[in-house]
């Protein structure tokens, strides 16, 4: 009995909505074309969906920004915003309220919905809807409150995916593995890269979080220099790119042997030999993003390893001068000692006044202690082969160096900087090579001169580019060659 009235009552509400779907349908119609359609245009979608599930119960799929952890933006979610641009854009008269960022073109805007939008998208014949929302901020987020307190305090982003259970397999089976493949390859396409830097001092990202004393600050990466205008010997040139395109498509053999899809490069040779240029290139090249790390502006290991986790895949990380960077600690340590040193000997001649100035001589030390870089060795050394190391993979660690020989071994053992990279003076196949790319000259009478004196002279290829560089309307090919020439022979004559 109680079944076959709940029955009833079943059949009977189904009715009940039917009618309330045919109401509420003329209702719309009668709403075109006036201004109350872009207020109740949601509401109506939403009504029509609620409808629906009352025969044909729908099923939901949460992509949250962030992962429970919250460190990094989620994959799946950026994923889903960049594929939800084409379903926003191809939604006819449907999302409203867009979101507009600059693009890889200049004279366009990546549109994407905004917050509390809904966007319907069909695949195979099934229907699903996106809904974009934030929720509130939540009060009870735990762990210290300088880490989560402003975090709690930001808004967090979903997406919502609703769908028909008659289409469940369809949608979790194919429809979302196509989304994070589409989104992807819109990711590639809108991609622009980008040079980061880390910049110090205590503040909030843009999402809110606590950047913890350090974060990253970026531009457009747009060097110019590719390999084709690196000045270096040709076999060298063919390693490195033979080594990238190993790395580069190596994530089955990393993942094979166990390792962190990384490769540590050290560029070691004089001022002014290419070292950061083949970075560029490096990166120009494999169409990466660059990070370069300013050592000195990290204040602990802490903010070190917060840096590097939020480094992206497919980018070149870069320390330049990895020499000076490292000697923060041994000089701090010295100047120290020497300080205490100092004030042994003001006590022995009791003088107040110097006991006053050693004072403010030790506080002004201890504020620049405060503010200066804490970051070790074994800091670095965490930061390159840590477990950290592993998240994301694909990302490739350069250091520079003038001199090599002051590196701790440690630090650039094989299995961390892999490959070590002699960047020397400039020879005369590199002078060629020049002469083509910055004067378009093959041959000229001036060639033997110069080489000649190459064997001679140590001349940098920064020097070489420098001198073939035409400075005004009235040089030329000839020009420059002969001042090249004539400016060795006068460092000769100087020396
Ligand atoms: N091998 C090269 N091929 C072409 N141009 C070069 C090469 N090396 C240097 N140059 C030119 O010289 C300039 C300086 O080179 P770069 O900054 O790469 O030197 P570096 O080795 O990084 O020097 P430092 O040790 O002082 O940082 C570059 O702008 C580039 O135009
Ligand atoms: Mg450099």
């Amino acid at each position: 009995m109680e079944a076959s009235s709940s029955l009833w009552s079943g059949v009977n509400s189904g009715i009940v909505l039917s009618l309330l779907a045919v109401v509420w349908t003329m209702l719309w119609q009668g709403l075109q074309g006036l201004q109350l359609q872009h207020f109740f245009g949601r509401h109506s979608r939403h009504l029509s969906r609620r409808l629906a599930a009352a025969f044909d119960p729908y099923l939901t799929v949460t992509v949250a920004e962030y992962d429970g952890g919250r460190m990094r933006r989620s994959d799946a979610y950026k994923e889903a915003q960049a594929y939800l641009q084409r379903a926003t854009r191809e939604a006819r008269g449907g999302v409203r309220h867009l979101k507009a960022e600059p693009g890889k073109d200049p004279d366009r805007m990546v549109l994407s919905m905004d917050d509390n939008e809904e966007v319907a998208d069909e695949f195979r014949g099934a229907t699903v809807w996106w809904l974009a929302y934030t929720a509130q901020p939540r009060e009870d987020a735990g762990g210290p409150s300088y880490f989560w307190g402003r975090a709690s305090r930001a808004e967090r982003r979903f997406y919502r995916l609703c769908f028909l259970e008659r289409d469940r397999d369809l949608i979790l089976g194919e429809y979302l593995p196509h989304v994070r493949r589409e989104g992807r390859a819109v990711m590639v396409k809108n991609r622009q890269r980008k040079l980061f830097t880390n910049i110090s001092g205590d503040s909030w990202d843009s999402d809110g979080f606590w950047s913890g004393g350090s974060s990253w600050s970026h531009v457009v990466f747009e060097h110019p220099k590719t390999f084709a205008t690196l000045a270096m010997d040709p076999a060298k040139k063919k390693e490195i790119m033979d080594d990238l395109d190993a790395f580069r498509g190596g994530k089955d053999y990393y993942a094979r042997v166990g390792k962190a899809w990384k490769r540590g490069y050290l560029l070691y040779g004089p001022p002014g030999t290419g070292k950061s240029t083949t970075i560029a290139a490096m990166a120009n090249y494999l169409d990466y993003d660059v990070y370069d790390i300013e050592l000195t502006s990290v204040r602990t290991n802490t903010d070190l390893r917060k840096l590097f986790i939020e480094t992206t895949s497919k980018s070149i990380i870069v320390i330049e001068d990895i020499d000076c960077s490292l000697d923060l600690t041994g000089k701090r340590k010295k100047k120290k000692q020497a300080a205490e040193g100092d004030g042994e000997g003001s006590k022995d001649g009791g003088d107040k006044k110097d006991g006053a100035e050693a004072a403010g001589k030790e506080e002004e030390e201890e504020k620049e202690d405060k503010s200066a870089s804490k970051v070790t060795l074994s800091g670095v050394l965490n930061f390159i082969d840590g477990l950290w190391s592993a998240c994301g993979g694909e990302r490739i660690i350069v250091f520079t160096t003038n001199h090599v020989e002051k590196l701790d071994p440690a630090l650039i053992r094989r299995g961390r900087m892999d490959k070590h990279i002699e960047m020397s003076y400039c020879c005369f196949e590199s002078f060629r090579f020049l002469a083509r790319v910055y004067l378009g000259v093959d041959a000229h009478p001036l060639f033997d001169a110069v080489a000649s004196l190459l064997r001679e002279a140590d001349m940098t290829p920064a020097d070489v580019a420098e001198n073939l560089t035409p400075k005004g309307p009235g040089e030329d090919a000839d020009s420059c060659l002969a001042a090249l020439a004539k400016k060795e022979a006068a460092d000769d004559d100087e020396e």
